[in-house]
């Protein structure tokens, strides 16, 4: 017998194989997809029943000047040229007419009473009928007012609330090719402590920014623009990859290009090669500004060295990273920069639909006792106009007022510019994306959707990798690269560990050390792991007490060995799923060695304060210099005053003995920790 496809059946009944999926779903036919077949016959009755259905519908709506299935089928006998204009038309037909009501999912009984024009009382009764038992401030399903509606002669017409919200989403929306046209570049600098990052910040500025204008606000935006010939460039004015990575921890990409700044008398020092990793990890390229050549002590040859060290392979050395020798104090080479950043976006081809509503993310916010919330956005999409109604987060307003970065008054910005804008209903967070969105409906439901959404993110965690469930989410195909930070005390072993733990890769997943360092573990470097969904091993070092902290908030696995071959098995094994019940420490508190006295018996006592936490009798101990581990083992002796104790606590002192360890000096930092044995 012939068979039939879904979907030319559906062509040959005017509707969508969706639409015909759906309808025939509770007849017993089996049927998955617009692919599947079924016989001619089947064919034959499944139209029969659906004529029949529909003849059905019509009568029960008769006398009625417009039903939904009239407004269907009034749509389904156009062209599918004419689709969208129809479209059009119907929504004017049920704005038009009054048997029509719209409602949203579900609805409270009084509520349908006031759009029925009844009493609450009526649609009670109604409902008892249909053996629903609600009072009139208790809500009913949209199928069930339905019912309601018609038997007072209306027809109800469920509109998707969600689908109004989910427009402003609209960032993900792939604008049409030719709608893009060319925007600034968003520029980042970065560098090591004092090597001019600010100096240079402010050199480009002063070049190439005229005086504010009077009756504007004056203080810095976090952002701001420079002209380059009949160009722009944007920079971001919070210098530094510590502020880079929390924006990118909560989501937000603005920074096209990064500058490192390095410093020609000092060189490449430890956060200049936090801050390559920084850049490399979030993908952005880097333009090498070498500065302070003004210096008598300053080697250009030298830098470009050390750069190369670190992987960067200078253009005029044959590689492809762009340096350009500077002098902040001195505001040469300025220009060479600007031009290189122009040259280097220029390559990205970045770009954006300027007509469109506006998508873009907040910079900096604040409130200001006089104007209320305000808050810098960098618009990425489409232009932000005063009276945009807006949503960022759980805040929202029209735009009321808009300044730019020199502090005048503006009525609209396009992709990449930095604005100032007031308006907002409260003060929004720093990272979160802003919308424009249609109305205020729109808005307020999404700003209320997001409250919600916020309350059930913080009751369920966020999906970080950790080593425990690495298995799990490279088997779900959730992971696919296993993102590691290393620290340690000394070099020698963070290149043994992390050329050891490259070779741990397999076929599902693939092992990247994306920065590794000599060093404690720091704040900078859990923003890092967040940021990149990475896991942090320490080998001989811990993480300072902020790092406990952020790593605690950021849900960062951190992982600290003493032994490079346990490393290495704790990742095989949490790659192939065999991680094996174990033992993990509880760390109990920390307390700073204040002074330390000699015995006659030649063992030292360290007189302590405890910092955190506790400090007991049976904890095991860490010796923390500079978060560096230099010595683990058990108390000899825990003393207050002249008695022995089990435990001190936060807030006091006393004098603690290691077993076999007398070099305790003043300034050391005691971890106390205990093991627990745990399942998995
Ligand atoms: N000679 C010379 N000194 C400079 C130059 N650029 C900056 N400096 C000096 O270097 C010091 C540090 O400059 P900053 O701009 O504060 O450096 P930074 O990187 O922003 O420092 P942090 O914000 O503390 O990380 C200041 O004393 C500047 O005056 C330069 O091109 N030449």
């Amino acid at each position: 017998m012939t068979k039939v496809r879904v979907y030319e059946l559906a062509k040959e009944l005017n509707m969508s194989s969706k639409e015909l999926i759906e309808k025939i779903g509770d007849l017993d036919f089996d049927i998955s997809s617009h692919m599947s077949s079924i016989d001619e016959d089947e064919a034959e009755l499944i139209k029969e029943l659906l004529d029949e259905a529909d003849r059905n519908n019509t009568e029960k709506k008769k006398g009625k000047n417009h039903t939904n299935m009239d407004i269907k089928k009034d749509m389904e006998n156009k062209d599918k040229k004419d689709e969208f204009d129809a479209l059009g038309e119907i929504q004017e037909v049920i704005e038009d007419d009054n048997t029509i009501i719209k409602i949203g999912q579900n609805i409270i009984v009084r509520d349908l009473a006031d759009k029925l024009g009844v009493n609450a009382s009526q649609i009670i009764t109604k409902l008892i009928g249909l053996g629903v038992m609600a009072n009139q401030n208790q809500n009913i399903d949209a199928d069930t007012a339905a019912i309601v509606a018609d038997e007072f002669g209306k027809t109800l017409v469920v509109e998707d609330e969600k689908s109004d919200v989910d427009d402003i989403f609209d960032l993900d929306h792939e604008d049409n090719p030719k709608d893009l046209r060319q925007r600034p570049p968003v520029v980042t600098v970065m560098g090591h402590v004092d090597h001019g990052k600010t100096s240079l910040l402010d050199a480009i500025r002063q070049t190439k920014v005229t005086v504010s204008e009077a009756g504007g606000i004056t203080q810095h935006i976090g952002a701001y623009s420079v002209n380059v010939d009949d160009k722009k460039v944007v920079f971001l004015d919070t210098p530094g990859h510590e502020a880079f990575t929390s924006m990118r921890a909560r989501g937000a990409s603005i920074t096209d290009i990064a500058i490192l700044v390095v410093a020609a008398d000092d060189g490449v020092m430890p956060q200049t090669i936090e801050a390559i990793s920084h850049a490399k990890a979030a993908e952005v390229p880097i333009i090498v500004a070498i500065n302070k050549i003004d210096k008598p002590t300053a080697n250009i040859d030298r830098i470009k060295q050390e750069l190369v060290e670190n992987d960067l392979l200078p253009e005029d050395w044959g590689g492809e990273t762009i340096t350009v020798p500077v002098s902040a104090r001195d505001k040469t080479g300025i220009d060479e920069l600007l031009e290189m950043i122009l040259l280097v976006a220029e390559m990205q081809e970045l770009k954006a639909n300027p007509n469109r509503n506006a998508v873009g993310t907040i910079v900096e916010a604040q409130l200001d006792k006089g104007m209320g919330p305000m808050a810098t956005v960098l618009v990425q999409k489409g232009t932000l106009k005063v009276g945009d109604m807006v949503v960022s987060g759980t805040s929202s307003g029209r735009i009321r007022a808009m300044f730019d970065d020199k502090g005048k008054r503006v009525k609209k910005v396009g992709p990449s510019m930095p604005v100032v804008i007031l308006g907002l209903s409260e003060v929004p967070n720093a990272g979160d994306l802003l919308y424009v969105a249609d109305n205020e409906k729109i808005a307020r439901n999404y700003a209320q959707r997001k409250k919600e959404q916020l309350r059930e993110e913080q009751l369920k965690s966020r999906s970080k990798v950790s080593l425990e469930d690495l298995f799990e989410k490279i088997k779900e195909g959730e992971i696919k690269d296993l993102n590691i930070i290393i620290k340690s005390d000394v070099r020698g072993s963070m290149e043994a560990l992390s050329q050891s733990l490259r070779k741990l890769d397999t076929e599902e997943v693939k092992i990247n050390i994306i920065h590794g360092s000599v060093g404690g573990i720091t704040e900078s470097d859990i923003m890092l792991a967040s940021a990149s969904n990475a896991i942090v091993i320490g080998f001989n070092v811990r993480p300072n007490l902020n790092a406990i902290e952020v790593a605690k908030r950021e849900e960062v696995d951190v992982r600290t060995y003493r032994v490079i071959y346990e490393a290495i098995e704790d990742i095989q094994s949490a790659v192939k799923g065999m991680l094996a019940p174990k033992i993990v420490e509880e760390v109990l508190g920390r307390a700073e060695v204040r002074a330390t006295f000699r015995l006659p018996n030649g063992n030292t006592i360290a007189g302590i304060y405890v910092l955190n936490g506790k400090v007991t009798r049976n904890s095991k101990i860490r010796l923390l210099r500079d978060d560096i581990v230099i010595f683990e083992g058990a108390v000899s002796s825990l003393k207050r005053f002249k008695d022995d104790v089990r435990e001190v606590l936060a807030g006091y002192e006393s004098g603690i003995g290691l077993e076999n360890y007398n070099d305790l000096k003043e300034g050391d930092m005691l971890e106390a920790y205990i093991l627990k044995e745990v399942e998995r």
